[in-house]
């Protein structure tokens, strides 16, 4: 049967029976759990008398609520600790894995899946969390869902869904120095709306995917949801297969070579039907910067930012005049050499070792600007240790970064670390909302974590192609 995507295939062997609202049951691998959305989900199974279906599929981690100066208990925050003690108190109950600070392995909840090995090509995957879209790059369906939604999964390791359009976005030839995977999502958003991907999953294909790490898709899948779409995937290859050998969760031995095997066949037919192609060229591709209030309003570095007067549509032009109102930015200005005040390294989408890596590279022998207060908050405890064995914690707080403990942390503040006033950061996260990261008149930029680095360094948006640090040569081509 030729001519099925990645997604058909998945979907197909997922799907438990149609159901009479046309919807499709789909059975679901692996249910990761995180405290912000769990708490309500285990209390209706316990109104119901209902156990977890599956507790060895079910695995859970705090992220979101953990403070990343002290993770002394009880927590400073009384709100934090009590949700700390209702994941504690549920995942004991209900006999659910929980990576918490003594397993080493507590971390942000689509860090750690695939750093263990639980995510797997091919699994149907769901979380209480919208980033869940960040497993696709395993070649994985994978999405977030609502508390409702957790509770159906707890209860019967299955979701009633309805089926997905896939749309394949390609882009061929090689990317130019200094442009990350990050700016190739922020460029595919800025391309195609935030919205645009309404309905679809996103099958990232073509060179640039080909020859990008797994890290690098991490980054790109997880901001399919910016992007309106609710998955997206990267078929699996040998990059693949070569990053989850030996992991904790993944099959050993021969059972190993028969999965692999397995996982091969999973990735789109090469005459499967798409319901939307679109192809971009790589060399197009420079790095980004948002400069308003959705992750979609940003520009390529070296462009000035766009006149919303220009624009047709009416709705996206009010929203542009606000983004500029809120940012204090006007249009047909640079985004290089606007000030900084806070220069965030960390989350879901670029707080994995590669990316600390890069960034080390560009703040290495440097010092962050006076004016700016720069941290770094590792995705993991893992990411953590491995980046302390490599010394990249001593190239940053060499600089006068300050090394944090694992966690969502500014991303989203919902812990201490929140901007004040209308501070800005540049941020290597994936949301530029008004008040993501604390504060309601605060205000983001969202770039590459190696962007993110020389912003720290200058105290300004730069172009991290010009950008004379030393090491920054080396970090371009990551
Ligand atoms: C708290 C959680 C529900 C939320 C999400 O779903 O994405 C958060 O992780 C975010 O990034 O905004
Ligand atoms: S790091 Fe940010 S985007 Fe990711 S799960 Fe946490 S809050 Fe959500």
């Amino acid at each position: 049967m030729a001519k099925r995507t990645l997604y058909n295939k998945v979907w197909d062997q997922h799907a438990v029976t149609r159901l009479p609202s046309g919807q499709t049951q789909l059975f679901i691998g692996l249910h990761m759990v995180h405290e912000v959305t769990s708490p309500q989900a285990f209390d209706m199974l316990r109104e119901r008398g209902l156990k977890v279906a599956y507790p060895e599929r079910t695995f859970a981690t705090m992220d979101h609520i953990v403070p990343t100066r002290s993770q002394q208990r009880p927590f400073a925050d009384s709100q934090a600790e009590l949700m700390m003690q209702a994941i504690e108190k549920n995942t004991k109950e209900f006999g659910v894995n929980f990576f918490n600070f003594e397993t080493g392995k507590q971390g942000i909840v689509h860090i750690i899946g695939p750093e263990m090995g639980l995510t797997q090509p091919g699994m149907t995957i769901a979380c209480g969390d919208s980033h869940t879209s960040t497993h696709g790059a395993f070649g994985t369906l994978a999405f977030g869902i609502g508390t409702s939604q957790v509770r159906d999964v707890l209860a019967s390791q299955c979701l009633a869904m309805d089926p997905m359009k896939v749309r394949r976005i390609e882009i061929n030839g090689e990317l130019k120095p200094g442009v990350t995977p990050k700016d190739v999502i922020l460029y595919i958003i800025n391309r195609l709306g935030v919205k645009g991907g309404l309905g679809y999953a996103y099958e990232y294909a073509g060179d640039v995917f080909d020859n990008m790490s797994m890290e690098g898709r991490m980054t790109v899948c997880n901001m399919s949801i910016e992007g309106g779409a609710r998955a997206g995937y990267v078929n699996p290859d040998d990059t693949t297969f070569d990053y989850l050998k030996g992991r904790e969760y993944c099959p050993q031995g021969a059972e190993w070579d028969a999965a692999v095997e397995k996982w091969r066949n999973l990735a789109s037919d090469a005459d499967a039907e798409y319901d939307d192609v679109v192809v971009y060229d790589a060399a197009d591709i420079e790095p980004m910067v948002t400069w308003g209030v959705t992750p979609g309003q940003s520009v390529g570095i070296s462009q000035t930012l766009p006149d919303p007067a220009v624009v047709a549509d009416s709705g996206e032009r009010k929203a542009a005049e606000l983004a500029f109102k809120h940012m204090s930015l006007q249009p047909g200005q640079d985004m290089k050499g606007v000030a900084i005040d806070v220069a965030f390294l960390g989350s879901c989408t670029n707080g994995r070792i590669e990316d600390l890596r890069a960034a080390a590279e560009v703040v290495r022998g440097q010092k962050v600007a006076e004016s700016v207060h720069a941290f770094v908050v590792p995705g993991s405890m893992q990411v953590a240790k491995q980046a302390v064995k490599e010394g990249l914690h001593q190239i940053f707080m060499d600089a006068g970064f300050e090394w944090r403990a694992a966690g969502c942390s500014m991303c989203l503040a919902m812990n201490p670390d929140k901007l004040q006033g209308n501070q800005i950061s540049a941020s290597s996260s994936n949301r530029n909302f008004i008040g993501r990261q604390g504060s309601s008149t605060g205000r983001t930029l969202l770039m590459s974590p190696q962007m993110v680095a020389a912003a720290a360094i200058t105290g300004k948006v730069v172009d991290i192609r010009e950008f004379a640090g030393s090491g920054a040569k080396e970090a371009v081509n990551v």
